[in-house]
């Protein structure tokens, strides 16, 4: 059972929930729909069969004759208290008409990322691990939920494997119940060490099940057949997102990854660790582009996977010369060893996401890396010397 922590007010099962927003909109009107074939058999008994239908039908309808801005959304956001998490929040929640519910079990998010939301109205958060069932009556699931950072995903692997494949499984059995439509953020790491360069949606990746990143990488993998099993078994509309990798403000300061390491290094005068080789290369979206593509791509048509990520391209050594130059240019930089199975390339083909979604990144990673810096120098209390 879900603990509320959020408003000092029991949002669980104290109250009714109320209907899916679609239904509560005056204009719309279910006698008018032809009920969608999918939602039949009864698979989960009659009374939320009924809901799935209605729900579904009434999105259609919904959608089909209301621009985006009129629609009250209720909407799930699992790992809302993360790094992506929570701007997405920000983002979802300047829609006065959504309503917000994050759940989220702060294994490597926290609240201070949330709490200029706590005690809003139209917010809710919930302490909440995906492994374990939950049910709320939303319109909308961004299931985020899963460390990402290697380091944390690595801490303990039977623990983001399950997240990532009894989590997703969890919250299908919720879209398909209550009718919400759930989108997925997958990972650039389900191409593994790829081939193939720059990396389409087509290509079926290189991935070494067995190996010390296999928890994630296949944990998404699976993850992302699931969200297709559910869709064409049981017509839940789904959504995937292969996020590129993604930096910007409220990134945990030492969770590990490179921008953040490279970052609070340079600011604590400590010496930039490239792991070797260095010639290694990735591709960097700033956390805005990266939000308003997510949100594109559940409120189209579409359902993906497509890629969201920076096609720019850079060596790992490029991105330590590059912060050490913008940040401070006296930090040393050292090449130090890697972790196994790292992958050597990576660069996003975004054809589809522009194609499909209207979507393409808007800030240069020489934008980007300026505006994290202000946020860790704010954290770390470094302020910046005139
Ligand atoms: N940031 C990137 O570069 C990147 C790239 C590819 C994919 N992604 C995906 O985007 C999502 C968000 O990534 P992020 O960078 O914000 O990571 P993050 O670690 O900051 O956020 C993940 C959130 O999920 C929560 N969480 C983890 N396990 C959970 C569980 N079992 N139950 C409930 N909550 C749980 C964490 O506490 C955290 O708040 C992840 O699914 C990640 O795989 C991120
Ligand atoms: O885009 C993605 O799909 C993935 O991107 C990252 O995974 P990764 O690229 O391995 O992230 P980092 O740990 O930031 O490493 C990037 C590169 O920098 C290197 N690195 C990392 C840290 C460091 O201090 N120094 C350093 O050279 C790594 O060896 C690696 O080559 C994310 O952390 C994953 O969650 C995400 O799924």
């Amino acid at each position: 059972m879900a603990k509320e922590i959020s408003n000092g007010v029991n949002h669980g099962t104290s109250k009714p929930p109320p209907t899916p927003s679609p239904l509560r909109n005056s204009k719309f009107s279910p006698e008018s729909l032809e009920l969608p074939l999918f939602s039949l058999p009864l698979l989960d008994g009659p009374s939320s069969s009924l809901l799935c239908m209605l729900s579904n039908a009434a999105s259609a309808y919904f959608y089909d004759n209301f621009t985006l801005t009129d629609a009250n959304l209720r909407i799930l956001v699992t790992g809302g208290a993360g790094f992506i998490g929570s701007h997405l929040v920000d983002r979802l929640m300047e829609n006065e008409k959504n309503e917000v519910i994050v759940a989220d079990n702060f294994f490597s998010g926290s609240k201070d990322n949330l709490k200029k939301w706590i005690g809003n109205p139209r917010f809710e958060l919930i302490r909440h691990d995906v492994t374990e069932t939950l049910l709320v009556e939303v319109d909308r699931i961004y299931h985020l939920a899963c460390p990402a950072s290697p380091i944390f995903y690595k801490y303990n692997p039977v623990k983001t494997i399950k997240t990532n494949v009894i989590g997703t499984l969890n919250m299908l059995g919720l879209a398909k119940r209550v009718g919400a439509r759930i989108l997925l953020t997958s990972t650039s790491e389900v191409y593994g060490d790829p081939l193939e360069h720059p990396q389409t949606e087509e290509y079926w990746g290189n991935v070494n099940p067995i190996g010390v990143r296999s928890c994630y990488d296949e944990g998404k993998r699976v993850a992302e057949t699931l969200m297709f099993d559910y869709h064409r078994q049981h017509g839940v509309e789904i959504r995937i997102a292969r996020i590129f990798n993604t930096y910007g403000p409220r990134m945990n300061i030492d969770d590990g990854r490179v921008v953040s390491n490279f970052i609070a290094q340079a600011l604590r005068g400590e010496p930039l660790t490239v792991q070797s080789p260095g010639t290694q290369t990735r591709s960097f979206c700033y956390v805005s582009d990266m939000v308003d593509g997510l949100v594109r791509l559940m409120e189209g048509d579409h359902t993906g996977p497509i890629n969201i990520g920076n096609p720019g391209e850079f060596t790992i050594m490029e991105l330590a010369q590059t912060v050490k130059e913008l940040t401070n240019p006296s930090v040393p930089v050292n090449v130090v060893e890697n972790t196994p199975d790292d992958p050597r390339q990576r660069k996003p083909d975004i054809s589809k996401a522009r194609e499909l979604l209207g979507w393409e990144p808007k800030v240069g990673l020489r934008q980007g890396l300026p505006l994290m810096e202000e946020d860790f120098r704010r954290r770390l209390a470094i302020p910046r010397e005139n």
